[in-house]
């Protein structure tokens, strides 16, 4: 399987680097190489250098090449740090150890958070290392759900920049923001590495439908920059080479508008042509500055997010992810339930709970599974019955955008259906109706998988499968320990955030009880998009396609824990698989690209080792590099 192969790799992988990466590599004012001395072939891992212009305080100062305690003495010397440090050296291992130390007395989510992107922001090994060692408890603190908490106040939080702001007003300045960027990178410290060689994932918000939260304004950076953060820890992409993007266009949040402490432009939020037109000149500058480069949409309203994919996904390299990246881990973990739960996805029902462009993009991914496995168009779409707070949708509602029509039920269907009121039918109605034996909510609306909903649906079938996927927690539309209850222990369950797993009594005696544990797997979109930026770096891929998401959703389903045959396994692999999966599935995207012909780089051969190898190569990993000063480079200040 190709966990153990992985492994395997894993040795290979510094003998093709031996082989592979010698001599001088030039980037910009860097210069990386190995040592000749301590390369051998003999599976060793190589010392590798880097140079650098900067010495003492830049250097220190500089989160991509600060070490800090962890220069040697000849490095101290040579770099003019000697007295900025304390003289006890560290090895990596044991500043681990003492940053772990300071995170676990904190006493709250938020303020472990703020202390990581500290870290992250001062020395960037530091921080993926520490990340990488204590993924499962750290995840939730640097992305969902702690990161909500953080976007909400982030304006309060706020410390370094990071990333880059491109605010309205300044617009005609925008092409100037972007030459700023690369002389001075996007850290918020002295990088003066050539950005422009380097950054290939974007993650881009205008702030206006922040996870369940809503319209958070420049809050919303927050997000970018938690998602930039994965690609690094997740998907190896090195921090330097992506960047956390804020489109500025005012914000409808009146509570948000009005505090003092607020970072974003003061305004109401701009819409329209005006706003269309932002995004646009935006988008021209990624293409001129970062061309070739992933650019993903985050966290755009209903209003934007769909026109936004529509006009620029045959551009550019470029997806949404809470339309596409989730539909793409939605659908996975289902394969992985239907896998569990022993029917196909083609012979099921689905109740999609929101109809928002998260919620139609699920059940577009669910329709082109279906049509994979022998269905046509139609017979797929009559098994999908998408639900919103007027009911059912179907095509007699006025209203409808045009990518919730495509899904719509023919009211004529709904004649004969029992209930309902005036020719609407509400959740209950359509599980009664319908049948399903699957329902997704991606509602934002807590509480709407009451007692009444999941006894109705546990009625239509053994095992219902029952994803409440809406983020964070409080906005979560039912917890699993209530679902697995009203269900009497018979649904399977994953969540959109983090929840703690069901304890379950299944057998007692007067003295003694027996319990079973029920791990709920968080179907969180960061196990695709860290994979399809590793895959379109290793291609240089043109576009990301539905065949590209699909391989993703496959080959994540592929490593399901329950394809053995447990039935009560977790859906989805433990968060410290999420590496291997992660290149894994990389390993299929890219097959994927080239057979479809998406590629600027190996579109001749698609051999599935040769890419594992290609992979795990370019993977990057946290470990500290010796630094020596060019002195060619060097310019005193
Ligand atoms: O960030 C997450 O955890 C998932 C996501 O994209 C969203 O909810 O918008
Ligand atoms: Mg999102």
């Amino acid at each position: 399987m190709m966990i153990a192969r992985a492994a395997r790799f894993g040795k290979r992988r510094a003998a093709v680097a031996a082989l592979g990466r010698r001599g001088l590599r030039t980037t910009g004012s860097l210069r990386e190489h190995r040592d000749p001395a301590t390369r051998d072939d003999s599976f060793q891992e190589e010392i590798e250098y880097v140079a650098w212009e900067e010495a003492g305080h830049r250097l220190l100062e500089n989160p991509i090449y600060n070490k800090s305690t962890a220069f040697d003495e000849e490095e101290r010397k040579a770099l003019g740090l000697r007295g900025l440090l304390p003289p006890h050296i560290e090895t990596l291992e044991q500043q681990l150890d003492r940053a772990y130390a300071s995170y676990s007395v904190k006493t709250t989510d938020l303020e472990k958070h703020i202390m990581l992107r500290q870290l992250q922001d001062t020395n960037e090994v530091m921080f993926y290392a520490l990340l990488s060692r204590h993924i499962s408890e750290m995840m939730p603190i640097i992305y969902t759900p702690t990161v909500g908490q953080a976007a909400i106040q982030f304006s309060q939080i706020w410390r370094r920049p990071r990333g880059i702001f491109i605010s309205y007003p300044l617009r005609a300045q925008m092409r100037d923001m972007f030459k700023n960027l690369i002389a001075r990178g996007h850290t918020g410290a002295p990088v003066d590495v050539d950005t422009r060689l380097r950054v290939n994932t974007i993650v881009v918000t205008d702030g206006s439908r922040i996870l369940g939260l809503g319209d958070l304004g420049a809050n919303g950076q927050s997000i970018p920059i938690g998602k930039a953060s994965l690609y690094t820890a997740i998907g190896g992409i090195p921090g330097p080479e992506t960047l956390p993007v804020f489109l500025d266009v005012g914000t409808d949040n009146e509570a948000i508008l009005n505090q003092p402490s607020y970072i974003g432009w003061r305004s109401k939020r701009l819409r329209g042509k005006e706003y269309f037109d932002f995004v646009d000149q935006f988008v021209s500058c990624v293409k001129e500055f970062f061309p070739g480069a992933l650019l993903q949409w985050e966290d755009f309203d209903i209003q934007s997010a769909s026109p936004i994919l529509k006009k620029y996904r045959n551009e550019l390299c470029t997806f949404n992810d809470d339309i596409q990246g989730t539909a793409t881990i939605v659908l996975a973990t289902l394969l992985s339930a239907c896998q569990q739960t022993q029917s196909p996805l083609k012979n099921r029902n689905i109740v999609m709970v929101g109809s928002g462009s998260a919620g139609c993009g699920i059940a577009e991914m669910i329709k082109m599974a279906m049509m994979q496995e022998g269905l046509t168009e139609e017979e797929a779409k009559k098994q999908i019955f998408m639900v919103d707070r007027y009911g059912v949708v179907h095509s007699g509602q006025e209203g409808l955008l045009p990518f919730q029509q495509e899904l719509a039920q023919d009211q004529e269907r709904l004649a004969d259906w029992e209930g309902g009121k005036d020719g609407n039918f509400s959740l209950v109605d359509t599980i009664k109706n319908a049948k399903p034996s699957v329902m997704i909510g991606v509602t934002g609306m807590p509480g709407l998988f009451n007692e009444e909903v999941v006894s109705a649906i546990s009625e239509t079938c053994d095992r219902p499968i029952i994803f409440p996927l809406s983020n964070p927690t409080e906005r979560a539309e039912g917890k699993p320990a209530d679902i697995m209850a009203w269900s009497n222990n018979r649904a399977v369950v994953a969540t959109g955030t983090m929840f703690e797993p069901t304890e379950v009594v299944v057998s007692k005696t007067k003295y003694t009880q027996t319990t079973k544990r029920f791990v709920h797997s968080m179907a969180n979109n960061s196990w695709i998009f860290p994979a399809v930026g590793l895959a379109c770096k290793v291609v240089g891929a043109t576009r990301v396609t539905d065949g590209m998401l699909m391989g993703a959703a496959r080959a994540l389903a592929e490593c399901s824990p329950g394809r053995d045959g447990d039935q009560d396994a977790p859906l989805l692999p433990p968060h410290e698989e999420l590496k291997t999966v992660t290149r894994y599935i990389a390993v299929r995207v890219c097959q994927e690209a080239i057979r479809e012909g998406k590629t600027t780089r190996n579109d001749e051969d698609d051999d599935g080792d040769r890419l594992l190898d290609v992979v795990e190569r370019t993977f990057w990993t946290p470990r500290y590099k010796r630094v020596e000063i060019d002195s060619s480079m060097w310019t005193r200040t």
